[in-house]
């Protein structure tokens, strides 16, 4: 394992930072190239937000990964948080992958985006992703499109579903990173503590089960993560807040139905991540506005400061 300060002569390793409209498929990207399930997947827009980091490590370079809320207009301060966080990664790392979806056209969300991305210095490679959902000759007209409005270094169409074309631009990335070190130890995925994966993974059986009913305004707090030596599991404690008392309902379901099938999903996944016995607790709370409350941000796990 390398300490950060030897660099092997040829070795390559740097931070790529991936952004892009929510949907688009960045967490399902992270999730190929990395392997693992560390980056949550949902069908709702802004499942992920916070900083989530990806390490792939080969012989002879080692990629860190970041996956960062989905740039967008803000519409109330978590937004503009979520603004404010997205900009501020694209400043120190040696790459940017703005990843839209060859599905939807050119938009303000992109406009948008690409405004953002004129003051910017680093590298961008523009990803178009789910290239499975549309016809070959589509696609010339979707580079078009982009190519005019900003100096690209590359464009690389690629489903990150089926895997199409993720090699080869993994091979493009490679040769923008600069001579450095392994950072990380190579059989490390990501550097987020378990605890923040386990409530992403709660958040995201939430999301999946309750479909619509229950907008993104959902957070998990894990309260209590130990493990029992004793009886050889691990026991999880966690609260899932929401804005109103009818989410909750919702939440909870007919006689704890959906509560008791979230606990149950979540607990697979979190087993199979620990590799051990979980006992799950889950419960409900509600608390109303929490996204306007930016003192309460950081509980919910927010932590600006990192970038
Ligand atoms: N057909 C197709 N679907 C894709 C592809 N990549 C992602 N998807 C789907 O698009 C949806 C959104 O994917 P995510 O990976 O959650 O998107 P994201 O950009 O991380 O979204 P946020 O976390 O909200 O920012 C999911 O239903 C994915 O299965 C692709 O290459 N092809």
């Amino acid at each position: 394992m390398a300490d950060g300060t030897s660099v092997e002569k040829g070795h390559k390793s740097g931070f790529i930072s991936i952004i892009g409209r929510p949907n688009v498929g960045k967490s399902t990207f992270l999730n190929r190239v990395i392997g693992q399930k560390i980056a949550i997947m949902s069908d709702k827009p802004q499942t992920t937000r916070n900083k989530v980091q990806g390490v792939l490590t080969l012989d002879d370079a080692q990629f860190i990964f970041i996956d960062t809320p989905g740039i967008h207009k803000p519409k109330h301060r978590l937004g503009d948080f979520m603004m404010k966080v997205a900009q501020n990664t694209l400043k120190g790392v040696d790459l940017v992958l703005f990843m839209v979806s060859a599905e939807e056209g050119f938009g303000k969300g992109e406009e948008f985006i690409i405004e953002k991305l004129q003051s910017v210095k680093t590298p961008v490679f523009l990803i178009i992703n789910k290239i499975d959902k549309i016809h070959p000759d589509q696609l010339l007209g979707i580079i078009d499109d982009y190519q005019e409005r900003h100096p690209f270094e590359a464009i690389v169409p690629i489903s990150a579903l089926e895997g199409n074309n993720v090699d080869r631009l993994l091979g493009q990335i490679k040769e923008y990173l600069p001579e450095g070190p392994q950072f990380y130890p190579a059989d490390q995925v990501t550097d987020h503590p378990e605890r923040f994966i386990v409530s992403e993974l709660i958040r995201e059986k939430a999301l999946h089960l309750t479909r619509e009913e229950v907008p993104h305004s959902l957070a998990v707090i894990i309260e209590k993560m130990e493990r029992d030596e004793k009886k050889d599991m691990v026991h999880v404690m966690a609260a899932i807040i929401v804005e109103r008392d009818s989410q909750k309902g919702i939440i909870i379901g007919k006689q704890g139905g959906m509560l008791k099938e979230i606990g149950k999903r979540a607990r697979m996944d979190i087993e199979q991540l620990l590799g051990t016995k979980v006992y799950l607790e889950l419960w409900v709370k509600v608390q109303k506005d929490w996204r306007n409350k930016m003192s309460r941000l950081r509980e919910f796990g927010f932590r600006e400061d990192e970038y």
